[in-house]
């Protein structure tokens, strides 16, 4: 498991390393250290795209800060492996000088941004231009000299994090930094979890920093082979009531599909016992025979945990089922039109006793929470879920995105699955199908729901990374269908990781 802090705590960890390198009469210490990182993994980019290191030339972006001392200092290690290196100021008047002093004895060249830079491509460039202190985008100048360095495909190292991204939201503004590999110090910060497709290959460089532990702001990363020891399979003693009896009420004459997409899900994550409720059992039955159908919610038998939404509609009589299955006191997926009329009938969760999961994309979280922040997304998650926590219904929230995020109110959670082939129609009625079945296996008891939400986000992922990847080579877009078909290997997969 992958954790990610806050850059309050990253100081606070940092700050006896500094003061101790201070003491010793060598205040930037620490920041040589995270400076030969930077020039270890800039030299490994430099050999994988232009199979060396001597001669190739290197750009450092250098803002007013530390992190822009960082990008000097590493420019010197270059230097000294025969880089041709080149500082671009952003602001001279605010640099750090002796990091800038240690490249001109390096035999650096330097020049301030817009005046007689070296007018040749560099091979890469070492983005120093802000870190753990920014805010915002980029600044003019650094926004057009980005601009055109990344339109003219020069790959980026960014110091810290990618300049543009705040480190503690994640949020990533219009101009900014979008890193092939991001080199940071001592422990991940929030950003690295929260925007990992702007941040590339993370790179953590060994500063001295001591093992640092958990908080309410500090963001997890699951590991797969954690999911896959997790993920439930019959045992000796097992029959398909013990490991779970999952009910989905999906499906209506305008969408049958979401009724098989959902069904046939939780009937392939856990090998207990799916019920069904709605209008699409005909084709249900025809795609999964094992399904036992129902007429009406009042009719299903026992279940252990309900997933209602997918498909199912949004008028009175869909408000009342949800009443209904809420009513029931287990553990409930709440998906697609089900949040619909949560965000029409709020009320309607005050029947829930037992854990509910929340699942909405960008626009139905919209919906909930009437416009959320648009600058802090992890951020409104937690706000939200502490407002129904507030109010006494037990949620959980699985914000869905490219970068996934699951909040219970003390942790988040990060899933990354490393593309967007998920982003497809569907493939939320398999999510949430998955993560009813979880639910239902037990994985939900003792009113936890983050980790089966987590799982199944996981899960979920792998099979549309194993479904885009069914035709070998660069891959090929995918349906929900074909993303439903390959949970089997991907469950596997996660299994033996
Ligand atoms: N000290 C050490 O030993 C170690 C330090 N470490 C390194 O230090 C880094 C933190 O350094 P830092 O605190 O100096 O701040 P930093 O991020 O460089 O920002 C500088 C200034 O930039 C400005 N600014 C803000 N937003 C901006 C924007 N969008 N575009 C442009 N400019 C913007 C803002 O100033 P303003 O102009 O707003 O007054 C801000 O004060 C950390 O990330 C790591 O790399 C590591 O080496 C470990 C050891
Ligand atoms: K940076």
């Amino acid at each position: 498991m992958l954790r990610a802090h806050p850059v309050e705590a990253i100081r606070a960890a940092e700050r006896p390393l500094i003061e101790a390198a201070a003491a010793a009469g060598d205040p930037d210490a620490v920041m040589r250290r995270a400076a030969s990182g930077v020039a270890h993994h800039t030299a490994a980019l430099l050999r994988r795209r232009t199979g060396g290191v001597y001669g190739r030339s290197v750009m450092l972006l250098v803002g007013s800060g530390d992190n822009g001392g960082d990008a000097l200092y590493s420019g010197a290690v270059l230097r000294g492996r025969g880089c041709r290196v080149e500082a671009v100021l952003l602001d001279p008047e605010r640099v750090h000088g002796r990091a800038l002093q240690a490249l001109r004895g390096a035999g650096g060249r330097v020049a301030a941004a817009g005046t007689g830079t070296d007018s040749s491509t560099p091979d890469v460039v070492i983005d120093g231009v802000v870190g753990l202190a920014g805010s915002g985008p980029l600044r003019e100048p650094a926004a057009a000299t980005v601009a055109a360095l990344a339109g003219a495909g020069v790959p980026f190292v960014a110091v810290d994090l990618p300049s543009g991204v705040d480190a503690d939201t994640g949020t990533v503004h219009e101009a900014h930094v979008r890193a092939d590999v991001t080199v940071t110090f001592g422990a991940l910060r929030r950003a690295h979890l929260l925007a990992s497709p702007t941040c590339g290959r993370v790179e953590v460089v060994d500063i001295g920093l001591a093992d640092m532990g958990s908080e309410p702001l500090t963001v997890l990363r699951p590991d797969p082979a954690e999911v896959g020891r997790a993920w439930p399979v019959p045992g000796p003693d097992d029959d398909k009531y013990t490991q779970g009896v999952v009910a989905v009420r999906a499906g209506s004459a305008r969408f049958p599909g979401a009724a098989v997409l959902c069904a046939s899900a939780a009937v392939a994550a856990t090998s207990g016992m799916v019920r069904y409720v709605g209008s699409g059992s005909t084709d249900v039955l025809a795609g999964r025979p094992e399904v036992v159908c129902h007429p009406s919610v009042a009719e299903a038998g026992t279940a252990q945990a309900w997933v209602v939404g997918p498909g199912a509609g949004t008028g009175t009589e869909a408000v009342a089922d949800i009443d209904a299955i809420l009513a029931r006191g287990r553990p409930t997926v709440l998906d697609a039109d089900a949040l619909t009329c949560v965000a029409g009938h709020p009320v309607v969760l005050r029947s829930a006793s037992a854990p509910v999961l929340l699942t909405p994309h960008a626009g139905e979280f919209d919906r909930l929470t009437g416009g959320r922040d648009r600058t802090d997304r992890s951020g409104a998650l937690r706000r939200y879920v502490a407002d129904l926590r507030d109010r006494g219904i037990p949620a959980t929230v699985l914000l869905k995105g490219r970068v996934t995020l699951v909040d219970d109110g003390e942790t988040t959670w990060s899933i990354d699955p490393g593309s967007s082939w998920a982003a497809t129609a569907g493939s939320g009625d398999v999510l949430s199908g998955v993560a009813g079945a979880l639910l239902a296996n037990g994985l939900g008891c003792g009113g936890e729901v983050a980790w089966p939400a987590v799982a199944a986000a996981v899960a979920h992922g792998e099979a549309a990374r194993v479904a885009a990847g069914r035709t070998g080579g660069a891959g090929a877009p995918i349906g929900a269908g074909d993303l439903l078909r390959a949970l089997p290997s991907a469950i596997s997969a996660l299994r033996g990781a």
